[in-house]
């Protein structure tokens, strides 16, 4: 394996002596999907959280293209998080703005683009991912599946290197499941970021990703290519996937 874009080295993490993460190592390579399952409440939005820099870890390292992330300076560290979008599984709109407001923001705020080219970007964005007709509603006022596009725009405005994406499709139809990690897929495809995503939808994650992680017991107990996860011998995993365990 070539260097991994992301590693996590024998990271730890405990709340109150609940050990959350218990020795995980994860490495994620550039340009790939890889997604990670396991049951409710075993640490997966811990482990995004750690790699987004929200969380420190206990004792561990986390590697970006070999730094360690603790080694690097404010503005080596700056420049990683600068790198990386992370979709939250509620969404995060802000209600008070409007979707146009929403997806403009992480370029708003920061004040470093000029205005005519953030209206640029956000417009392309909204032309490609088809909710240009919502830019002046409010979160309030849109379904599950075009918040879920507003969120996926206001993820991808930076045009970042990394997306995490922590149960993209939670709260949806079996039909709008489909069509949203089909338009993950899609842009990922198109514009080739590396995309972490935690997931319950089983099996249908399997097939937009090309790396699968098991978090199990604060320890990532499977990890390989997803089309070999069926024939795993690890009898948590093969009790996971077929649903016996979930
Ligand atoms: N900030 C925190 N303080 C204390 N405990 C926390 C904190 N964040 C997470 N935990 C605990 O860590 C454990 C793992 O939580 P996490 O949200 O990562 O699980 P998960 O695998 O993403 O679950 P789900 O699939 O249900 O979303 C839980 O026991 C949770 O209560």
């Amino acid at each position: 394996m070539d260097q991994p874009f992301i590693e996590l080295i024998d990271i730890h993490k405990s709340f109150s002596g609940n050990n959350v993460l218990d020795g995980v190592n994860l490495a994620i390579e550039k340009g790939l999907v890889t997604c990670v399952i396991g049951k409710s409440g075993c640490g997966k939005s811990v482990l995004l959280k750690h790699i987004i820099g929200l969380m420190q870890p206990d004792s561990g390292q986390i590697c970006v293209d070999g730094m360690p992330t603790n080694q690097m300076d404010k503005a080596q560290r700056h420049q990683f998080h600068r790198q990386i979008s992370y979709m939250f599984q509620d969404n995060a709109l802000f209600d008070f703005l409007t979707v146009w407001e929403n997806i403009a923001l992480p370029l708003t705020e920061k004040r470093e683009m000029p205005m005519d080219q953030i209206r640029q970007r956000v417009k392309e964005k909204m032309q490609m991912l088809e909710i240009s007709n919502h830019e002046n509603k409010y979160p309030a006022q849109l379904s599950g599946g075009i918040k879920k596009r507003v969120a996926l725009a206001r993820a991808l405005i930076t045009e970042p290197d990394a997306v995490l994406f922590d149960e993209p499709t939670s709260g949806l139809d079996p039909v709008r499941r489909t069509s949203v990690h089909a338009m993950i897929s899609t842009y990922q495809k198109e514009f080739g970021f590396t995309a972490v995503i935690v997931s319950h939808g089983i099996p249908e994650i399997f097939a937009i990703s090309q790396r699968v992680a098991m978090l199990d017991q604060g320890k990532i107990i499977y990890f390989g290519k997803s089309e070999g996860i069926f024939q795993t011998d690890n009898e948590i995993v093969k009790a996971f996937i077929s649903g016996k365990d979930a």
